[in-house]
């Protein structure tokens, strides 16, 4: 077998056995499972805004119901001790807590977060908290949002209130989730809010992103909090060459350089990667280094959100950086992703190899498949279960190669507003009705229960 004790033959069986304390648990994001975007003092979030604005969103979905979570929480969190999960990953909306975004708190906002901390504690899951998933105070966004050098100390006063009022009971934060997206698809695309498409103002998003994440990781050391731990989760692409084409070869590493170590390289390094800064050439925010010294705070473990990868050619004058990504033969999921799930070994032995072995969690892994009840309300997705199959084998293989993978968050808990999708994408385990709120836990989700009680997958 050649893969030691983790791989134990049980009866006919062979284990793939993941180690001890291993955290497995689900994923979630405010915005698009809450609903109550406007309740009890909460501020409107760029997000509110967008999916307000006609054309912005799939069938004009807004998250104004979503799944209701805001009101339902309890619920839910006997959903996810059925399922059993170890850990549940959610984010706290900023401008349920900070109306605008700064200064006065709103308590109501607070105190629903630290009922769900409390519940969760209760049914003995681990909560993992993201800062910042997108919803950005409205108020913030009036004064540039992002592109706003200002708003790191926004974010880190922000940061502190949480550190404050939840940090005796949450112990492990997450500061922002894909700030990639954040810059790229809401602020140079124009595809996600704010809806901007402005190139200097997105590279400036990226520097005050990481600026923030900096900012926050120093606001919680002072905190002085000796069992918390602090990461932040980046989105990864790997791409691969379209061919062995020097051109396709250079594309390639364009496309990496811009879509996995823009952020990874700052954090870990202290510089962005050379290629992206000659890239945009005058376009590149200046950096003082005293901004880079914040930047790269030691952080105590990389969130790792992995769905495919990307096969790039060159492609002159196509796009931000002339590359064309090229569709795969094979199966892909509903989102048109391929499914490439040694993609997640590839990925996770890089960054394990280039990045000095630090500890890490998969704070996103799933798949969006058409999925619907059929008549006796079952919810069979198989082709769902065999995604999670083959990328949990991917993940085991990269701890046997001794990759300090520590955690796998399933993305999601429950189908949810998919951003400019709406709910047309479903990546739950857990089916949701959007009509009457009805859960449904997904024969997914089943089998997901099972490998959490096992620690482990049955061949
Ligand atoms: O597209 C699926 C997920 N990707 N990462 C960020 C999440 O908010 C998305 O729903």
């Amino acid at each position: 077998m050649g893969v030691g004790k983790a791989l134990t033959q049980k009866g006919s069986e062979r284990m793939r056995q993941f180690p001890q304390g291993f955290l497995w648990g689900c994923a979630t994001a405010s915005y698009q499972i809450e609903g109550s975007p406007l309740s009890d003092g909460a501020g409107p979030s760029i997000w509110h805004r967008f999916s307000h604005t006609p054309g912005n969103v799939l069938g004009g979905d807004t998250g104004d119901v979503a799944c209701d979570h805001y009101r339902r929480w309890r619920d839910d969190v006997v959903l996810m001790r059925e399922l059993g999960i170890r850990a549940y990953r959610f984010s706290i909306a900023w401008p349920r807590v900070l109306p605008e975004g700064r200064g006065a708190v709103n308590e109501n906002g607070l105190a629903f977060y630290g009922r769900l901390v409390d519940a969760l504690l209760e049914a003995d899951i681990i909560p993992f908290v993201t800062l910042y998933h997108w919803d950005l105070p409205g108020s913030l966004q009036d004064l540039g949002g992002w592109a706003n050098r200002d708003v790191a100390g926004w974010f880190a006063d922000y940061a502190d209130v949480l550190f404050g009022r939840l940090g005796d009971r949450v112990h492990h934060w997450i500061t922002l989730n894909e700030p990639w997206c954040v810059a790229h698809l809401g602020y140079i695309l124009g595809q996600h809010a704010p809806g901007m498409r402005d190139l200097w103002a997105g590279l400036r998003a990226v520097h005050n992103l990481l600026l923030a994440h900096g900012r926050a990781v120093l606001a919680f050391r002072q905190r002085n909090m000796p069992e918390g731990r602090i990461g932040i989760t980046l989105n990864f692409r790997p791409p691969h060459p379209g061919s062995q084409s020097e051109q396709d070869r250079a594309a390639a590493r364009r496309a990496h350089a811009y879509h996995n170590r823009l952020f990874l390289d700052p954090i870990f390094t202290g510089r962005y990667p050379d290629p992206i800064v000659q890239w945009f050439k005058d376009s590149w925010p200046e950096t003082l280094q005293s901004d880079q010294d914040v930047i790269r705070a030691p952080i105590d473990f990389l969130g790792v959100n992995y769905y495919t990868r990307n096969v790039v050619v060159h492609a002159p004058g196509t796009g931000l950086l002339h590359t064309r990504v090229i569709r795969q033969p094979g199966p892909h999921t509903a989102m048109g992703w391929e499914i490439y799930p040694e993609g997640l070994f590839e990925l996770l032995l890089w960054i394990h190899q280039a990045y000095g072995s630090p500890v890490l969690y998969i704070t996103e892994n799933g798949a969006a498949f058409e999925d619907r009840p059929d008549p006796s309300g079952t919810v069979r997705d198989t082709d769902r279960l065999d995604y999670l199959r083959q990328h949990f084998v991917q993940a085991h293989r990269a701890i046997q190669e001794g990759v300090r993978l520590q955690g796998y968050f399933v993305w999601s808990l429950m189908d949810n507003f998919e951003w400019a999708h709406g709910y047309s994408k479903r990546f739950g385990i857990v089916y949701v009705d959007f009509g009457s709120q009805k859960r449904t836990i997904k024969q997914s989700g089943h089998w997901y229960c099972g490998v959490i009680a096992r620690n482990g997958l049955e061949n």
